[in-house]
């Protein structure tokens, strides 16, 4: 063990991707150091997945009991439904401490060594770690990298992490605006407008491309925005982009033609979210030590294996994982990734399957898929010569879902029309995260319509909703 390095395994980055390698790294009983220079758990614990579903959480039970028809339609009548921002403030805030406390004694139960200080690769096999005005060197047999992202922020809007804010501010739910502008319909704008809109904000959201939540398959998008946006204090304008934004009391945003560059309007709103995607924070890693180089858009290049690539050639005992990765910015993908790359180190060679890697939306209902979109299933039934097929299903037709009253939703498969394969399942709908667990193993598995269309699923629940678009394919 250790082979006279100080350990076999040092981590830069203590988030859920570092977390994640960190423990398997021990129980395949590697020496294993994790630095980290800021908050343990990093993005996800801190910024991100918990505090944001935490705020999901109460305000959609804020949304339901106010919703007077569909409780009426149950039987239930209730009179007054009031809340308090800084109590579900509160309870987002602790349910960080409580995880990342967690967290920190996972590491240290299982003797990971926690170093805190800002990483960096200092020649082959080689770190410094730098706190205050302190530094020192540790050398690692392997050395994984995985320093994450951060919000990114298009030229010309400022923020001030009060009037204009990204999600780093936005989870802590400091103020309810009476009118705030969203700026971006991916993950981030579509989550905090159920936030906000439960809340009783007034939304207006900007989206630069011509379709709002355009990495989603384009049925589910219409679905979702006919029931997540539509019927919401939501005004939405699409294919138009913030040219700039000023911070204050109002928050002034120029708003552009997104194709043509011509200002279209002038918009004042009490604050506005800037959820424009992510960028890696892979500067200062020490790379160049190395001779690595970054890809043009600042990603830390690795193939499958989560080796991390020089000109195109594995460089030796340096990996690296996570959103600094740009494969897919997903907490599970960071972690899977991080077992992936220890199984590696070890010499048990191991791929990441990212097509069965699912992902979800935690709005009201959810949004969830894995696997291909329509779209990307075509351009590769085009480069590979074979047809795509697909299949719907709805849960205005599930007992269990018409039992809760809650029947928006639907349910897509694509696959392969020859084999039968599936390539990708999109859900909306009640549960839809939960629900996509099972399509993600049918997709790790290769499976076939056919075969998944005689799997036998309980009565009355929402999992039928799949059982019914599986048979669909096959009569
Ligand atoms: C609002 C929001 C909601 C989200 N919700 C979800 C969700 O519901 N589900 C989901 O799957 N994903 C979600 N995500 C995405 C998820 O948070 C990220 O994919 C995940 O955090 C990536 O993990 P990571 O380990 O790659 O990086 P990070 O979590 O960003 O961790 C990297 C860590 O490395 C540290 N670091 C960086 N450089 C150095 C260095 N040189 N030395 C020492 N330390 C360093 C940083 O301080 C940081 O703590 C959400 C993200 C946001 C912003
Ligand atoms: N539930 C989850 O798993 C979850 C939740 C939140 C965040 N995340 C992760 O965090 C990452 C970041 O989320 P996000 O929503 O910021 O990014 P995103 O990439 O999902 O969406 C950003 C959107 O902003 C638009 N946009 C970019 N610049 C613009 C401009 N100037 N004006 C108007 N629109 C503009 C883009 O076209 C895009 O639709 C995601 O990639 C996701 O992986 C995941």
């Amino acid at each position: 063990m250790s082979d006279g390095f100080d350990y076999d395994l040092v981590i830069i980055g203590a988030g859920v991707g570092g977390h994640g390698a960190a423990l398997h790294a021990v129980s395949c009983g590697l020496k294993t150091a994790i630095i980290e220079a800021g908050d343990m758990g990093g993005t996800c614990v801190n910024r991100g997945c918990i505090p944001s579903k935490a705020l999901l959480a109460a305000s959609g039970r804020v949304r339901e009991l106010r919703n007077a028809h569909h409780l009426k339609s149950l039987g239930i009548q209730v009179d007054h439904v009031a809340f308090d921002r800084q109590a579900i403030a509160d309870h987002a805030s602790s349910l960080v401490s409580k995880i990342q406390g967690d967290l920190t004694n996972s590491l240290k139960r299982l003797g990971v060594d926690i170093i805190r200080g800002w990483g960096k690769i200092a020649g082959t096999q080689k770190v410094t770690i730098t706190s205050d005005s302190t530094q020192k060197t540790v050398t690692a047999k392997d050395i994984i990298l995985s320093p994450g992202s951060v919000p990114f922020v298009p030229p010309g809007i400022e923020v001030d992490a009060k009037t204009v804010f990204t999600s780093d501010q936005g989870v802590k739910l400091e103020s309810l605006p009476e009118w705030i502008a969203i700026i971006g319909s991916g993950y981030i704008g579509l989550e905090f407008s159920d936030v906000y809109s439960a809340l009783g904000c007034e939304i207006t959201m900007i989206e630069a491309l011509d379709q709002l939540m355009p990495g989603f398959d384009r049925d589910i998008a219409k679905l979702v925005e006919r029931v997540l946006i539509t019927p919401r204090d939501i005004e939405t304008k699409v294919g138009i982009y913030a040219k700039r934004i000023i911070p204050g009391s109002p928050v002034v945003i120029e708003l552009a033609d997104f194709k043509t560059k011509e200002d279209i309007d002038v918009i004042e709103v009490d604050a506005c979210l800037v959820a424009t995607g992510r960028i890696p924070a892979t500067n200062n890693l020490g790379l160049d030590t190395l001779g690595i180089e970054l890809d043009r858009r600042n990603y830390i290049p690795v193939d499958d294996h989560m080796a991390v690539l020089s000109g195109g050639e594995v460089v030796p005992h340096v990996w690296a994982i996570g959103d600094a990765t740009g494969k897919m910015m997903l907490a599970h993908t960071a972690s899977a990734q991080g077992v992936v790359a220890v199984e590696n180190i070890i010499g048990r060679p191991r791929t990441v399957d990212y097509r069965s890697i699912p992902a979800a939306a935690f709005t009201h209902p959810e949004v969830s898929y894995v696997g291909l979109t329509e779209v990307a299933a075509q351009e590769l039934a085009q480069a590979e010569g074979f047809e795509v097929a697909t299949t719907k299903s709805y849960f205005k037709g599930n007992s269990k879902a018409l039992a809760e009253k809650e029947a928006d939703g639907m349910a897509k498969v694509v696959y392969r029309q020859d084999t039968g394969e599936v390539l990708g399942v999109h859900i909306f709908g009640m549960h839809a995260s939960d629900l996509i667990h099972e399509a993600s193993a049918a997709i790790a598995n290769r499976q076939a319509v056919q075969d998944l269309a005689h799997l036998v699923h309980a009565h009355p629940t929402l999992s039928e909703v799949l059982d019914e678009a599986y048979k669909r394919a096959v009569v």
